[in-house]
């Protein structure tokens, strides 16, 4: 017989409020094909500086890493830190600019971006990972000849620009990032990388992650950004781009701006290597990482064999249109 003034007695009463929550469970179970999916297999993670704006969405990026990790996923995380970079060089007055959406490197900014990336962003987003068990671990293309370097350059207008330290990956030596998989572990890498003679170049971190994601045979490139995905007239169009195929990329890549050139040529050359999807998604949503993966709504530009190009309004457009219309049906009037 149970004596209802005990103390000691836990009990609650149910409430409409406190009764388990179905919608909860439907999120859930719409995760299970994703874990069927992605189960043992390996992901790379680009996360962007412009994705880095505040602490809530870097923590929760971080979750999201370590989340993944305990669904028995495989993450790697690939850095940039472009705006952080800038910030210094500005804080330290050295002038640098963009050309083909690169950043011309001479060998005092090289100093900077080396000092910036793997001592700064990388040893945060380490930091934050391991918040969730100890399970990170920082390397940059420099460890284990991780990656090696060639000098890149790039057309502007028809002609050659000297992008002074920054390279192409050459080749991956994927074996270091091989161990700390195996040893269940979550690499962080800088996509600073020295060339054949040790000269330390600037790479873009979209490009160290596509060659990263094929010499890891990823089963994903998922890149985060400050934008809903790849608009298909920026800035003048409405229109995200939500497929589109290696072939239709290859001839969009010509007409593209600025950050959005090596982002989309990386994403084209993971999957002409063989990685199955390449996607770019919005990281100033939180959670970006956690809804893309593993949830149905149709986030970002994804990167595809074999698909007819689809589009979509972007928010900002829908939600406009919404409001109109809702502004319509509100005036004295207007049909119920
Ligand atoms: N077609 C396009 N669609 C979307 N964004 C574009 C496009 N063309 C250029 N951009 C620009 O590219 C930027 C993303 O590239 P970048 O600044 O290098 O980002 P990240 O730091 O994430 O690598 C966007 O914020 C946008 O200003
Ligand atoms: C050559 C080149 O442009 N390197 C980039 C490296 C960092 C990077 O790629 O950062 P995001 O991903 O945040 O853009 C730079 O110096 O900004």
């Amino acid at each position: 017989m149970t004596d209802p003034t005990d103390p000691a007695q836990d009990v609650i009463r149910v409430t409409p409020k406190n009764r388990p929550d179905p919608a909860k469970a439907a999120t859930l179970a719409e995760a299970l094909p994703w874990l069927m999916e992605y189960h043992g297999q390996t992901i790379v993670v680009k996360y962007g500086g412009n994705a880095m704006t505040d602490e809530g969405l870097k923590q929760a990026f971080a979750e999201d890493i370590a989340f993944l990790r305990y669904a028995g996923f495989k993450p790697v995380v690939v850095h940039g830190g472009g705006p952080q970079i800038s910030a210094m060089l500005d804080r330290l007055g050295i002038e640098s600019e963009f050309r083909g959406g690169l950043r011309v490197t001479t060998p005092e900014a090289m100093d900077v971006v080396r000092m910036v990336l793997v001592g700064q962003v990388q040893r945060e987003l380490v930091g934050l990972i391991n918040a969730h068990g100890h399970i990170a671990v920082g390397l940059s293309g420099e460890d284990a000849g991780l990656f090696t370097a060639e000098p890149a350059s790039t057309v502007v207008d028809g002609e050659e620009v000297d992008l002074g330290l920054v390279g192409e990956v050459a080749r991956v030596r994927p074996e270091a990032v091989l161990d700390l998989i195996e040893a269940g572990r979550i690499p962080v890498i800088s996509s600073v990388a020295p060339d054949v003679v040790g000269q330390v170049h600037n790479v873009n971190a979209d490009t160290a992650a596509a060659a990263l994601a094929v010499a890891l045979g990823a089963a994903k490139l998922l890149v985060l950004t400050d934008v809903e995905g790849l608009f298909r007239d920026w800035p003048e169009s409405d229109d995200v781009i939500q497929e589109i195929s290696p072939e239709s990329l290859a001839e969009l890549l010509p007409t593209l701006a600025s950050g959005m050139v090596p982002k989309m040529g990386a994403c084209l050359e993971a999957v002409r290597g063989g990685v199955p999807k390449a996607t770019v998604v919005d990281g100033r949503e939180p959670h970006a990482v956690l809804l893309e993966i593993f949830t149905d709504a149709g986030v970002g530009t994804q990167v595809l064999p074999g698909v007819e190009t689809k589009l979509r309004r972007s928010y900002a457009a829908a939600e406009e249109e919404a409001a109109e219309r809702a502004a319509r049906k509100a005036q004295p009037g207007a049909e119920a």
